[in-house]
């Protein structure tokens, strides 16, 4: 199995007057899912539709499988995508939709019931998509995307108007198809959502790559010890000639970066300095991925 299943290679797109994706370099491998993050605006739905074939690059190259997406002999048998769940036609029913989807790529009928039921629409499979509601659409748009029983799958803000349900619906489905060796790449502007879903992140800000990292690695690269004494002045001046960089707390207890919990207790015994409290802090991703893109958000509340 190939092991770069989506390669982008300095992946450009220039709109008039701005650039979408800035330069991107990144690989996409198999049996995990990879959430693709970064705030609103960032590049992700262009990239997606790059990989897709359904935008063409300015610069750079994006493969699938080896080819350019439209290079692909059966493509939705090998690469389901969700981009544009809107891309219907409202007159028809759900079944239709897919029934349609799934003559025209010589996918066989039985599928269809297969993904209606896979989805949970059973119920609404013969109901006009018009009135569906934006949930509905998201479950119509995955189904879609499984109908060929494809060995990659890109979806992009597949949990949009899902409800709490839903949500953890797609989450054990992503975790699923990786596990059956997929690859999943699967975009969000929330890192709340991919905290139990992906196992690995690409972060983009502002087109270009912030991140390329497992969810562990970021989570240890933010990772602190906090420490509470009697003694702070003298720990913390032990710590810093340990090499760590010390921060006060407001309740006086010590934030220690760089130097692991074990590592803190020795530099304390060897100070002769009591230790009341002694913990390793995870950060939440939500803050580790704040700080990654804290200076790359384009659109923020209340900027100007
Ligand atoms: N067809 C287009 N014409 C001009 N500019 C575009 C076009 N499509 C996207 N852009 C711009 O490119 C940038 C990246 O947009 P893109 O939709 O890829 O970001 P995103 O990360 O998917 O955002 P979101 O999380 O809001 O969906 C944005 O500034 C957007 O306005």
């Amino acid at each position: 199995m190939l092991a770069r299943v989506i390669e982008l290679d300095g992946l450009t797109k220039q709109y008039r007057d701005r650039v979408a994706v800035d330069g991107l370099t990144v690989h996409i491998r198999p049996g995990r899912v990879t959430g693709f993050l970064g705030p609103n605006g960032s590049g992700k739905t262009t990239t997606m539709r790059c990989v897709l074939g359904l935008t063409r690059p300015t610069a750079g190259s994006a493969t699938v499988l080896g080819v350019p997406y439209r290079q692909l002999d059966h493509p939705m048998r090998r690469v389901g995508a969700l981009v544009d769940p809107r891309a219907r036609h409202p007159g028809r029913t759900a079944y239709q939709h897919l029934a349609v989807l799934a003559q025209s790529n010589a996918l066989p009928m039985r599928r269809v019931d297969e993904v209606v039921e896979l989805v949970g629409l059973d119920s609404v499979a013969h109901e006009r998509v018009r009135g569906f509601s934006l949930g509905m659409g998201q479950r119509l748009g995955i189904a879609a995307a499984l109908l060929g029983d494809p060995e990659v799958l890109l979806l992009d803000e597949p949990v949009n108007g899902l409800d709490p349900e839903g949500i953890r619906w797609v989450r054990e489905l992503l975790r699923t198809l990786a596990a059956e060796g997929r690859t999943v790449l699967v975009s969000s502007h929330l890192m709340s959502e991919m905290e139990d879903t992906a196992d690995h992140l690409v972060v983009l800000g502002r087109g270009r790559l912030l991140a390329d990292v497992s969810i562990a690695d970021l989570l240890g690269a933010h990772a602190a010890v906090r420490v509470r004494s009697p003694e702070a002045p003298m720990l913390s001046a032990a710590l810093r000639d340990a090499g760590a960089h010390v921060t006060l707390e407001v309740d006086g207890a010590l934030r220690v970066e760089r130097l692991d919990a074990a590592r803190v207790g020795d530099v304390a015994f060897a100070a002769r300095v009591r230790v009341h409290e002694l913990t390793r802090v995870v950060a939440s991703l939500e803050a580790a991925y704040l700080e990654l893109t804290g200076e790359d958000v384009e659109y923020r509340a209340g900027a100007r």
